[in-house]
């Protein structure tokens, strides 16, 4: 507030000015009249160290007066406003009358305030009836300040108490007891800040207080009015600065001005204590003695508050009693930005605290720390690597590669790890891994939509009876393939027709059995890599395997293989004894031969259905199919619902010119029919038409039965399942989310392996760059031809070209191997690949790429060997700027006051310094470039700058800077 004149002060505290002004100049404070103003901190510090004395006096004189408010509980009343506020507060607490009200909430904070024990309770207790009385009085004169706390409440109030009772006199010997008691505490007035605060306010209504003399009493001072508030509980708070504070505050007392919450209350509880207690006492006092006093005294109790103020002063501790308040108090303070500061906290926080947030959630295994999860579920694919680990849970894939070191494995950052592995580093770091394969995450990408692959709609009743599929398998050059053929022949329906004319992937045949036309479907593709292919997508089509073995060669290598792989997927098998039209037959043989694999034959007394054909002759072909339709009924339950949207496996497919992308599906449930909108992989479409084996269009295709789709929108894998869905909308959904999903896991492969390809090169190579080729031609004429071209290719000693391998034929699963680990690139010639070739170079990330034309080759490999040839480079001059003037930074080095006379100088270019026309230093940094006060980027011909160069200070008035960059240059 503003400042104080003596007068003013003097009357605050209800003495004669000539009083204040000889405490002044004993303070050392030069004042020369009453009209002379003092500054607030004198003020405070004034009112710290007499305010008590001078207001007790004070009070003295007017305590008749005073009194009379006081006492009654009235007293309240008449201070009407800050009794009010007060009041609130008190109210719950007060048992007494108005005193107590003040008191109350020294109460409540009496709880914490704890500290004020002993004595003060007594004399809490004998204040307390005094209290209610009123009082002011009291106080001791030199217990003055305590007594005033009032207090009354609880036992705590005992300082209150003292001072409160005040009855006048009476009380004041309580009081005076307590008092010393509390003063004892810090000494109100210490703390300029409290103090002043507590004491001046106080002071002022409390004048009275210090003469703690009751006798005063606040009723002298007439002016006093405050003492109302005093006397109201109001009176206490505005110590505390609660709401009662401001009525206390009115007055105009500087000291009061307490602006900084610490004022108030030191303490946060405290303020309110004390200054209330004082209240109490006072209402004379109200001040007065109380306040300051009282809370002093209880500070000091406490010893929390203790110091603060006067006021607070012990929050607890004053208020004994009641130590209640404080919290309310406390809070209040809280409010002001309490000690402390914020915002130190603040400013260290953001990154100290994520450090150490994340150090605590960091484990350290094997030396490396790495951040821990909190249980949540990571999906993995089966397959998948650390770096997939790592890019899940936001880490780096080294951290895992050297924490599963610590943990006794060792694995590389892009190797596939098993799910065990996967559960340890989750057990280590808090995660729960879920291995998943892609046949679940697509069931769950259906679920989405609400949609099921795999199980017939209905129940029982809705199932009808299908064909059996039919897989057949066997070694090299048994016969599959001629068995197929000579079935497709054996089609009694087809054999009306005039044969099949079409290879679609599968076809379907009659054949009769007990009586009864039965059908059979048998996938067109012979041998188990198919087979195995389309399990490795989690689709089985086969429902029974035909075994091929060749009488006259017997049981072999892929024979049993093929049986392994159809008893692992739990397929009957049938074997096809083949060739018993050439001589060296010998079918007991081969019987016997497997019967040791586990397929022993029914006339052995095993299940297993031996049936000796020759499918050159086509000599018992129909006891092959009978022998597949009886092993089915025995075996197998082969029913589905036809008469739901369809689903099924996509057999085979491929991009034909005329007529877009084709698939042959395989229906496994439900009527595929012309028209519906359906989903394939990552292809769908409406079904435009469907072709059957014979090439004729066909409107429905019931389960089982194979069938031809046009109208798809790209051209699906083998194996993948297709779903006839409600919509078009829904289908184009599903396949791009599959379609994405495939890219990503693609690309995610392919960047892995890149990443460790540069790594690798920059490690191994050194400058030199090596690019490995493998060739695969048709026919070694063109392999030899492309060879000899690439040789004679020309681009420097930088790059070498290396064949690795080369050959005729398809590129094969091998040719991927070699490349995978060469980091080679494949050229095929007139070739496709073979088998999973393609799958293993897509996962391995291996470019494969075709050619029909030699100099199209030559050219791409050329262009590619460009690419990697190391950019040169050639200098390009921006600009020239004349250096004017040099400012001095210590922090920063010289700077050069430039005039740019020709082109731009740009920051962060090169430069070099031109003195005397020659050059006295190259290569520098430009870093940092002004115009004015502002940063830019560059400064163009006419303007002046401001510049450094980065680390050299060698520069002089007329030096020119010329600016200069490097620019690549393209090779031709
Ligand atoms: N004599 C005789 N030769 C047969 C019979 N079945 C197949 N062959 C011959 O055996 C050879 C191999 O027949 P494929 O049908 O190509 O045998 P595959 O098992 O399909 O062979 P791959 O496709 O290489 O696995 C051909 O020359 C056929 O003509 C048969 O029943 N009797």
């Amino acid at each position: 507030m503003a400042k104080v004149r003596v007068h003013e002060l003097a009357k605050e505290l209800g003495v004669e000015s000539k009083v204040v002004l000889a405490k002044l100049k004993e303070m050392g404070e030069f004042v020369k009249s009453a009209s002379s103003t003092v500054e607030p901190p004198v003020v405070k510090r004034f009112t710290e160290q007499f305010g008590a004395d001078l207001s007790s006096q004070g009070a003295a004189k007017k305590a008749p007066a005073r009194k009379a408010p006081v006492p009654g509980p009235a007293a309240p009343a008449p201070t009407s406003a800050p009794a009010e506020q007060a009041a609130p507060a008190a109210a719950p607490a007060a048992s007494a009358p108005s005193v107590d009200a003040a008191a109350a909430p020294a109460a409540k904070a009496g709880p914490r305030p704890g500290p004020r024990p002993g004595p003060q309770q007594p004399s809490a207790e004998e204040p307390v009836p005094a209290t209610s009385q009123e009082s002011v009085a009291p106080a001791a004169p030199a217990a003055p300040v305590e007594p005033t706390e009032v207090s009354e409440p609880s036992a705590p109030a005992a300082p209150a108490a003292s001072a409160a009772p005040g009855a006048p006199t009476p009380k004041a010997p309580t009081p005076a007891p307590r008092p010393g008691a509390r003063p004892g505490a810090p000494r109100p007035g210490n703390n300029p800040f409290s103090s002043t605060q507590g004491m001046g306010r106080r002071p002022a209504p409390g004048r009275p207080g210090p003469s703690a003399t009751p006798d005063a009493g606040p009723g002298d001072r007439p002016p006093r009015p405050p003492a109302g508030r005093d006397g109201a509980p109001g009176g206490r708070p505005s110590p505390g600065g609660a709401p009662g504070g401001r009525p206390g505050m009115p007055r105009p007392n500087p000291a009061m001005m307490p602006k900084s919450p610490a004022a108030f209350g030191g303490g946060p509880g405290g303020r309110p204590g004390p200054g209330r207690g004082g209240p109490g006492g006072t209402g004379a006092g109200r001040g007065g003695a109380p306040g300051r006093p009282g809370a002093p005294a209880r500070g000091g109790a406490p010893g929390a508050g203790g110091a603060r103020p006067g006021f607070g002063g012990g929050p607890g501790g004053g208020r004994p009693g009641g130590g209640g308040r404080p919290g309310q108090r406390g809070t209040t303070q809280g409010a002001f930005g309490r000690p402390g500061g914020p915002s130190r906290r603040g400013r260290k926080s953001k990154r100290a605290r994520r450090q150490e947030f994340e150090q605590m959630q960091a484990p350290t295994i094997g030396g490396v720390r790495v951040r821990k999860g909190d249980g949540e579920t990571v999906k993995l694919p089966r397959g998948a690597s650390l770096t997939d680990f790592a890019e899940r849970i936001g880490v780096d894939p080294a951290a895992l590669v050297q924490m599963l070191f610590s943990l006794g494995e060792m694995v590389t950052a892009t190797e596939s790890v098993n799910d065990e592995t996967f559960e340890l580093l989750g057990d280590e770091l808090n995660y729960v891994v879920q291995v998943v394969s892609p046949e679940d995450e697509d069931r769950e990408l259906l679920e989405s939509f609400d949609l099921e692959f795999g199980s017939d709609v209905g129940d029982e009743g809705d199932l009808v009876a299908r064909p059996p599929v039919v897989t057949v398998m066997g070694h090299v050059d048994h016969g599959k393939t001629k068995l197929l053929d000579a079935l497709r022949q054996a089609n009694v329906v087809a054999k009306e027709a005039g044969g099949i004319t079409q290879h679609i992937g599968a076809y379907q045949v009659a054949t009769e059995v007990d009586g009864d036309e039965r059908r059979i479907t048998f996938i067109d593709t012979p041998g188990h890599e198919a087979f195995t292919a389309m399990r490795a997508r989690g689709a089985q089509a086969t429902d029974i395997a035909v075994l091929v073995v060749a009488a006259d060669d017997g049981v072999m290598p892929q024979t049993v293989e093929a049986l392994n792989h159809a008893k692992a997927a739990g397929v009957p098998i049938v074997v096809a004894v083949n060739k018993i039209d050439v001589e060296a037959a010998d079918p007991q043989k081969v019987r016997g031969q497997l019967s040791e694999y586990g397929l022993v034959p029914e006339e052995y007394g095993g299940d297993t259905m031996f049936v000796d054909v020759s499918a050159k002759a086509e000599l018992n072909l129909d006891g092959l199919l009978e022998a597949i339709v009886l092993t089915a009924d025995a075996s197998l339950d082969l029913r589905a619902n036809p008469d739901q949207d369809a689903q099924g496996l996509v057999v085979e497919a491929h991009l034909d010119r005329g007529r877009g992308p084709v698939a042959t599906v395989l229906v496994q449930r439900g009527t595929l029919r012309v028209g519906d909108s359906i989903v394939a992989g990552p292809a769908y479409g409406r079904v435009r038409a469907m072709l059957d084996e014979y090439g004729e269009n066909i409107e429905a295709a019931d389960p089982s039965r194979p069938a031809m789709v046009l109208g798809l929108t790209a051209v699906p894998g083998a194996g993948q399942n297709f779903i006839v869905v409600d919509d078009d909308r829904m289908a184009r959904q599903i396949a791009e989310k599959r379609e994405s999903r495939e890219r990503a896991a693609m690309q995610a492969k392919r960047r892995v392996r890149r990443t460790l390809e540069d790594f690798m090169a920059s490690m191994e190579k050194g400058k030199s760059q090596e690019l490995n080729l493998i060739l695969k031609g048709d026919v070694s004429g063109s392999v030899e031809a492309l060879e000899d071209s690439l040789a004679k290719i020309d681009v420097g000693d930088e790059v070498n070209l290396r064949v690795i391998d080369r050959g005729v034929g398809a590129i094969t699963e091998t040719n991927v191997d070699l490349a995978a680990a060469s980091d080679a690139i494949i050229i095929g010639f007139n070739v496709r690949p073979q088998g999973k070739a393609t799958e293993m170079a897509d996962k391995e990330g291996v470019e494969i790429r075709y050619y029909s034309v030699i100099y199209q080759a030559i050219e791409e490999i050329e262009a590619a060997l460009k690419g990697m040839l190391k950019p040169e480079y050639e200098e390009v001059t921006l600009g020239q700027a004349e250096i004017r003037e040099i400012f001095r930074s210590s922090k920063i080095g010289n700077i050069a006051g430039c005039m740019v006379t020709s082109g731009v100088i740009r920051r962060n270019a090169k430069a070099r310094l031109i003195r005397d026309g020659n050059v006295a230093s190259d290569n520098l940094d430009l870093s940092s470039l002004r115009r004015e006060k502002d940063d830019v980027t560059e400064v163009r011909e006419g303007f002046e700058c401001g510049l450094t160069l980065r680390g050299y200070n060698d520069i002089k008035q007329g030096d020119v800077v010329e600016c200069f960059e490097m620019r690549e240059i393209p090779r031709a």
